[in-house]
């Protein structure tokens, strides 16, 4: 296609992640582009959730010999197949994308795929890196985020990766090095420690997990330690080739004392950055938040000068200040809405947000952490209770010695604020704190409303929940 041939679309869709869901059949005699410069179907389904989930969990298995002595079960490890294990992930990670992409692009008469990199040239109009110039009255910018690396000498070299690559090596790496303290260092450290790598986690701060309940991102930092090596309070400064193919991993600390590791691979985890600099905001007059991401209203369409730009909307990590693709799939849902009812938009009100980081151990969390709702409600307002998993019966059997849930309820409604969990199933035990959160079931009423199989894992929630002080719900 040559420069200045204009398409016209009565929708176009930047990003094939959460965006691809918006294409519901009230669209289906109406023209839709979907842009998408990368892999179709976007981060989670390429690079994210589902192929790190997919190592996560054989990961785990692996792990479990070194658990099960304690328990009376003499376990042995042999072997891990890490060729095995990502050609099964990508096999069917690969075919999902080509199948949506097709499905989008040959087999839908209205929907079209535009395989390239695209910006603003007004508001109504993009233009693709090959000059190809869209018009639709309707634009959902759905362009997600992407890893930062920092601006370091050596960051570009080959054995330097980002979440987008690690996953694909050619084989295990012997040392892995992995720079960061959030969600993706603490999933790929467990991974790839259970696999097999000998991990070094290198981290500025003190504590992993950081913008976690602090009695969660203590007891992980301590866990962490225990199974691969953790270096805190280092900072990277280069990274050179070493020999034979290696790399030397240059890091200063505190009074200018510096070390330096040797790894066969590197990962950076240290943050995602929105993609809104690749699509020239500024050309369509949008509002951009400081931390990248662009600006919109509680119905999510963007904004110009604080008030909505008619016909433009965005959704997931473009917009959102949480990163996660429950997050994005809700804001899909919500634009699919007001797309559809121009009369009747639909505010994106639902909460709390939970989220769960599938390291070793899994952590579960939503609402407040402790810090916070002392800051929101004060001390005097807020009722605590940890409860250890070894307290409960299925923890006896498990001989859990690590496992917690916290919770955090105000004193006066009795209502949660805060629910953080770290051990076994933690991923789907916080989600009935969630449910109570999302209905407004107050802590005494979720404990003492309903049975509670005994002896379940779920008795933790429910002794957490006895051990709060709030306001007796009458129930016995
Ligand atoms: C390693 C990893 C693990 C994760 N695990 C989880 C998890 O377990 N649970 C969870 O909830 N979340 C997880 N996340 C986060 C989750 O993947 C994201 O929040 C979610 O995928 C964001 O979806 P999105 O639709 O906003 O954007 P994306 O899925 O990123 O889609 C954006 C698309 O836009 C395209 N694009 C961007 N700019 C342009 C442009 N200018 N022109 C053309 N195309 C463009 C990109 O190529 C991309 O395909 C994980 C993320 C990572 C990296
Ligand atoms: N299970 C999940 O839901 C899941 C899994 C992976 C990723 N994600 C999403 O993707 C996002 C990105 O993940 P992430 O781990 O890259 O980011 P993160 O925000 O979770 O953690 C970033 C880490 O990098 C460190 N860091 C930032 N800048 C630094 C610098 N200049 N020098 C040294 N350290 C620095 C931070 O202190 C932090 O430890 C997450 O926030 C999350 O929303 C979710």
């Amino acid at each position: 296609m040559g420069t200045n041939t204009t398409e016209s679309f009565d929708l176009i869709i930047i990003g094939s992640g959460s965006g691809n869901s918006l294409v519901t059949p009230y669209w289906d005699d109406r023209r839709v582009a979907i842009v998408d410069a990368g892999i179709f179907g976007g981060t989670c389904l390429n690079v994210g959730c589902i192929p790190t989930k997919m190592f996560a969990y054989p990961a785990s298995l692996a792990a479990v010999p070194a658990e099960s002595g304690r328990l009376g079960v003499d376990l042995e490890l042999r072997s891990t197949d890490w060729a095995g294990i990502r050609d099964r992930i990508f096999s069917r990670v690969d075919a999902i994308s080509a199948g949506g992409f097709r499905y989008r692009d040959q087999e839908l008469d209205h929907t079209t795929v535009i395989t390239e990199e695209s910006r603003f040239t007004g508001i109504h109009q993009l233009t693709t890196a090959s000059g190809r110039v869209l018009e639709s009255e309707t634009i959902v910018v759905a362009a997600g985020s992407r890893p930062v690396r920092p601006d370091v000498p050596g960051i570009d070299l080959p054995q330097v990766h980002t979440s987008d690559s690690i996953m694909r090596l050619p084989k295990l790496p012997e040392t892995l090095v992995v720079l960061g303290g959030g969600f993706i260092a603490a999933e790929f450290a467990a991974v790839y420690s259970g696999l097999g790598s000998s991990v070094v986690q290198v981290n500025r701060s003190s504590q992993l997990l950081r913008t976690h309940d602090e009695t969660v991102s203590e007891r992980f930092t301590e866990l962490a330690s225990r199974q691969w090596r953790l270096e805190t309070g280092w900072t990277l400064s280069r990274i050179e080739e070493a020999e034979s193919g290696w790399v030397s991993v240059h890091l200063e600390g505190p009074e200018r004392a510096t070390m330096v590791i040797d790894a066969e691979a590197v990962l950076v985890a240290q943050g995602r950055t929105p993609n809104t600099d690749r699509l020239d905001p500024a050309a369509a007059g949008l509002d951009v938040h400081g931390d990248g991401r662009l600006v919109v209203d509680e119905y999510q369409r963007l904004l110009s000068g604080g008030a909505p730009v008619p016909g433009l909307w965005a959704l997931g990590d473009i917009s959102s200040e949480h990163q996660l693709k429950h997050v994005a799939n809700h804001d899909q849902r919500i634009v699919a809405h007001n797309l559809e009812h121009p009369d009747d938009l639909r505010a994106n009100t639902l909460g709390p947000i939970p989220s769960a980081v599938f390291t070793r151990p899994q952590i579960g969390s939503a609402g407040l952490t402790e810090a916070q709702a002392v800051a929101e409600y004060g001390r005097e307002r807020i009722s605590v209770k940890v409860q250890e998993y070894g307290d409960v019966a299925y923890g006896w059997a498990m001989e859990d010695a690590t496992g917690l849930c916290k919770l955090i309820a105000d004193r006066q409604s009795g209502q949660l604020i805060g629910a953080h969990l770290i051990g076994h199933e933690a991923p789907n035990l916080i989600q009935l704190l969630v449910q109570a959160m999302s209905f407004g079931v107050d802590a005494h009423t979720l404990a003492r409303g309903q049975y509670w199989i005994h002896p379940a894992l779920s008795e933790v929630v429910e002794n957490a929940l006895l051990g709060l002080e709030v306001p007796d719900s009458g129930l016995v």
